[in-house]
C-alpha cells in the first residue's frame, strides 16, 4: 500500500494501523509506504511492480492515484490497482463507484474483483481521470495542501472565488482526427472518467473503458457567461449550450503560443504543447463486482431491514 499521510484530512496518520489490520485479516500480507513528497508515490509504485507485489494499493487522492498510474502504467507484469480513497473530491474513485467510507473501500478490495480501465498518455506522463488547461484548472494545484486539511472541498471554491475576476482567455490549436481547430478559448477539459473537479454529471456520456476521451473546451466568453454555464455544469445541462465545444476522440493535440500550464489529475503537469492519447483499457482496476457500491448496499439493507437499529450487533457504527 502506497499512501499520502497529508491527503484530505490527514486521516491515514490516525488509521493506518486499522487499516492494514483489515487488510491482513482479509487474507493479505501488506507492507505500506507513507509518500514524502512530489513523484515518491511514481518511484515506490515502480518498485512494487519489480518486486512482484501482486496488489498495488493507492491510499490518497487523484494526485497520490495519479502518480502510483504513472509508476506502473509502463510496466510489463503491472498487477491490479487498488484505491482507497482519502482526497478532498476524489473523482475518480467516485467514477469507479468505490466507496469513500475507508473500511468498506478495503472490503472491496478485499474481494479483489477488477476490471480494466483506459489510462491517458499526455507526452511522456499518465492520468487516469483528467487532463486539462486554461482558466480555473490552475485551481487544485494552487489550494495550499493545510487550508484542505482544515476546511475540505470549500478551500477550492474560496480560491476559485479569489481567481473569478482574472479569468483571461487562451489561444489554442487543436487536431484530433479530422477535426482541426483554432479558437479563442476559456478552458479545455480532456476527460477519461464523468467524474471531474466533484462535477459529477461534466462528460455524462464518458465510460471508463470505451478507449475514448471526452473532449470539453468553454470558449471565450465573459465573466457572467462563464458563472451561467458552471451553473448549468453542475445539473449536467451544459454541453448543447453554444460556448461549449464537445466531442470525443481517443487521440488529440493541442498547441498554443500561449504559455498554458497543464493540469493533470488536480496536479501541475507541465506546460502545452501536448499530444494526448488514449490507451485503452490499459490497468486493472479493483471496483465492486455488482456496480453498486458496498456503502449503498449497505445503506439499502439498513433501510429494508426492519431491526437493523442502533444497539442491534456489536454497536460498532460503520455508516459514513
Ligand atoms: N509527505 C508528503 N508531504 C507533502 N506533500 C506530499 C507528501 N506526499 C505526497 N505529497 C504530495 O501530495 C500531492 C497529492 O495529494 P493528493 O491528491 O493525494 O491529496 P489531496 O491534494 O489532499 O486531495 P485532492 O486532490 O482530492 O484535493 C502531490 O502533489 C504529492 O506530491
Amino acid at each position: 500500500m502506497i499512501y499520502n499521510p497529508t491527503s484530505g484530512r490527514e486521516e491515514m496518520k490516525k488509521r493506518l494501523p486499522e487499516i492494514l489490520q483489515r487488510l491482513e485479516r482479509g487474507g493479505f500480507e501488506t507492507s505500506a509506504h507513507a509518500t514524502i513528497g512530489e513523484g515518491d508515490a511514481t518511484l515506490a509504485a515502480a518498485e512494487a511492480v519489480s518486486r512482484g507485489f501482486d496488489l498495488i494499493i493507492a491510499a490518497g487522492g487523484d494526485g497520490t492515484i495519479c502518480e502510483v498510474v504513472n509508476g506502473m502504467a509502463e510496466r510489463e507484469g503491472r498487477p491490479p490497482l487498488g484505491i482507497l480513497p482519502l482526497g478532498t473530491t476524489n473523482d475518480f474513485a467516485r467514477a469507479l463507484g468505490i466507496p469513500k467510507n475507508l473500511e468498506y473501500a478495503c472490503d472491496l478490495i478485499i474481494q479483489q474483483y477488477s476490471t480494466s480501465i483506459d489510462v491517458g498518455k499526455i507526452n511522456n506522463r499518465y492520468f487516469i481521470n483528467i487532463a486539462g488547461g486554461g482558466s480555473m484548472t490552475e485551481l487544485t494545484y494552487e489550494v495550499p495542501s493545510k487550508l484542505k486539511t482544515m476546511i475540505g472541498q470549500l478551500a477550492y471554491y474560496m480560491k476559485g472565488l479569489e481567481k473569478l475576476p482574472r479569468l483571461k482567455p487562451i489561444e489554442l490549436y487543436i487536431k484530433a482526427g479530422d477535426r482541426e481547430m483554432h479558437e479563442e478559448v476559456m478552458l479545455f477539459l480532456v476527460g477519461n472518467t464523468n467524474s471531474v473537479g466533484g462535477f459529477e454529471k461534466l462528460a455524462p456520456e464518458a465510460n471508463i473503458n470505451d478507449g475514448m476521451f471526452d473532449v470539453i473546451i468553454l470558449k471565450k466568453c465573459n465573466l457572467a457567461e462563464f458563472i451561467r454555464i458552471v451553473s448549468l455544469a453542475l445539473r449536467g445541462e451544459h454541453l448543447s449550450d453554444p460556448n461549449l465545444i464537445y466531442f470525443q476522440t481517443n487521440h488529440i493535440e493541442i498547441n498554443s503560443p500561449d504559455y498554458v500550464q497543464l493540469n493533470l489529475d488536480g496536479e501541475f503537469g507541465g506546460t502545452l504543447p501536448c499530444v494526448m492519447t488514449n490507451l485503452q483499457s490499459h490497468l486493472q482496476v479493483i471496483v465492486d463486482e455488482s456496480g453498486q457500491s458496498i456503502y449503498k448496499k449497505k445503506f439499502l439493507e439498513a433501510l429494508t431491514t426492519p431491526f437493523h437499529l442502533k444497539g442491534h450487533g456489536n454497536g460498532h457504527d460503520e455508516g459514513e
